[in-house]
């Protein structure tokens, strides 16, 4: 890449022009002379750092500046496999090899009996998948009465595969073995260490016992270092950093680079793994500008839950307390997400809004902006997370538009209209106010449509200004939007083209709508739900410019 700035070749230290494409930090003067410093180059050919400090273990930081929709890193796995907690007897098996889901007919693999896609499944023989482990698990004798799912323990899996590390790539064991764990978070009185113990329990049991007598009966080693503590490590380790994946298959995958960005409620980053043949590699790429020394930073938690629920998730599985900018704020930057409405009381009836005072502190008190009436934080709480079951009730009842309408009435006594669980409820809600039904709508009710359109598409353009997390929820939003104010066109005009040619901003605003969605989905086009969206928008496009023709309009 050349700009107009110069600087002197890496190798001859001549002045030139001419940086390096993939860092854009160093520069030469001949393609031969980069080629010739490329081994050298290698290491530092990034356009991010690798920094440390107290607070936050390792974590990345740009260093130059980034444009939107740049490629930071792609990272491959160190391993991949079955998620280590699962054991759902209800659900099918997935290939040991490939990690399919068996619906039809299910086979075996060959040699340890395991279910399979087929008998020469690629993934049988992969050293990545099951190639390695498969010896250990043919050693494991199938005791009488036991079920399918007692003895395909398909949770164990990535924890050999782990385990293996240290015999086939010792670069990758010792990346794993440098991962953040918070071992020491996880004392032996803990839930999650008694449930790992459980687990470490079976597999020495059922797969070490084995080993052991198979190494010594052979005279041979095969997994060195099988011990409790390290296995507690790999599951401490898989919990801090792995990536979960549930679709197509549920997947736990441990990325080296990945592993080391640093968590923000507001993330600057978009990560897209590649599950198609290519091994689950990841591409990081840049979802804002981010400016040369900014931390590069990803999301931990759910960003469409409010503070309280988001920091204690964190502070839960991943054992620190988040004190990003949103966390922060008690407005969680003017979006009001976690806000209540105050209801004063019998003598003093108020209408102001209940914000935490200290967000970041546990069991901060809250406190009315108008009246100055304070609460509890527990209270709060409570009152929060019983309307949340009742949200999730009401929707899994897959309710019609009159009764969420009601339902929703109901919250907007209690809670902002920006509350989190007030944006799940209008989210449903926007998508069953059917403007293209066969039910004639009124003028009213397109007008209410369009309103919550344009709130919540504000709000949610404040949670994720990267679309890092919400394309898909903004997405939805924005297709509501543009068939609303389609339909208003239909409707204030008359069908002469002068009527219609006088409306030319409203027909702006429907193919501006039309055109950021197109934007919005552009990653998401890779995966089922971004693509079915996108067939959506393009068929509702497509519906628009054919009635703009029959109506003679020149766009
Ligand atoms: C996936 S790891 C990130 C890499 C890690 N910092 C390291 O040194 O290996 C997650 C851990 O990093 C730390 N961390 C990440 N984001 C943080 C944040 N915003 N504030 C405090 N600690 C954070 C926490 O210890 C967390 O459990």
């Amino acid at each position: 890449m050349s700009d107009d700035a110069e600087g002197l070749c890496e190798l001859c230290k001549n002045s030139c022009k001419t940086k390096c494409s993939k860092c854009k930090l160093v520069y030469y003067c001949s393609v031969e002379h980069q080629k010739e410093h490329w081994i050298e180059h290698k290491e530092h050919c990034k356009s991010y750092e690798i920094r440390e400090n107290q607070t936050l273990g390792k974590f990345l930081v740009a260093k130059r500046d980034l444009e939107r929709d740049e490629i930071i890193f792609v990272d491959s796995p160190l391993f991949f496999g079955p998620g280590p907690y699962k054991i759902e007897e209800e659900s099918p098996f997935s290939c040991v090899g490939c990690s399919k889901i068996l619906l039809d007919e299910i086979r075996s693999c060959p040699e340890c009996g395991w279910p399979a896609c087929n008998f020469d499944c690629e993934g049988l023989k992969s050293p990545q998948m099951h190639g390695l482990e498969c010896q250990i698990l043919k050693l494991k004798p199938r005791k009488p009465n036991e079920s399918d799912y007692d003895h395909f323990r398909f949770d164990t899996l990535i924890i050999l595969r782990a385990l293996f590390l240290q015999k086939t790539n010792k670069k990758k064991w010792d990346a794993l073995m440098n991962l953040e764990d918070h071992l020491n978070d996880r004392g032996p009185n803990n839930q999650i260490f008694k449930i790992v113990q459980e687990k470490v329990s079976f597999i020495q049991e059922n797969f070490i016992k084995p080993l052991q007598l198979f190494e010594k009966e052979n005279g041979q080693v095969i997994l060195p270092i099988v011990s409790a503590d390290i296995m507690h490590k790999i599951y401490a380790t898989l919990d801090v950093n792995a990536t979960e994946i549930s679709d197509p298959v549920d997947l736990f995958i441990l990325y080296p680079t990945a592993s080391l960005i640093e968590h923000n409620c507001v993330p600057n980053t978009c990560q897209i793994i590649d599950e198609n043949n290519n091994g689950y590699k990841v591409t990081f790429r840049a979802a804002m500008p981010i400016k040369k020394g900014e931390h590069i930073t990803s999301t931990y938690t759910n960003i469409l839950w409010g503070t309280q629920e988001r920091r204690r998730h964190l502070k839960e599985s991943k054992y620190f307390s988040c004190i990003c900018k949103r966390c922060s704020d008690p407005t969680e930057l003017g979006t009001y997400f976690s806000a209540l409405l105050c209801l004063g009381s019998d003598e003093k009836p108020c209408k102001g809004i209940q914000l935490p005072t200290h967000p970041t502190e546990d069991n901060c008190l809250w406190m009315c902006n108008q009246c100055h009436i304070k609460l509890p934080n527990k209270e709060i709480i409570d009152f929060v997370s019983h309307l949340n079951n009742e949200v999730n009730k009401e929707l899994e009842k897959k309710p019609q538009m009159e009764a969420l309408e009601e339902f929703m009435n109901k919250l907007q006594i209690f809670l902002h209209p920006n509350h989190f669980l007030m944006y799940s409820v209008k989210h449903s809600l926007v998508q069953l106010y059917d403007v293209n039904g066969d039910i004639e709508i009124s003028n009213a009710f397109l007008e209410d449509k369009m309103k919550i359109c344009n709130e919540m598409i504000q709000l949610t353009k404040k949670l994720d200004p990267g679309n890092a997390r919400l394309a898909l929820y903004l997405a939805v939003l924005l297709n509501e939007q543009s068939m609303a104010k389609f339909k208003v066109l239909t409707r204030c005009l008359g069908s002469t083209s002068e009527e219609l040619e006088s409306n030319k901003e409203l027909i702006q605003e429907v193919f501006s709508l039309f055109e950021e969605n197109r934007r919005v989905l552009k990653y998401e086009r890779e995966f089922e739900a971004g693509s079915k969206l996108l067939q959506v928008v393009e068929s509702n496009e497509i519906k628009f410019k054919n009635w703009l023709s029959e109506h003679n309009v020149i766009i």
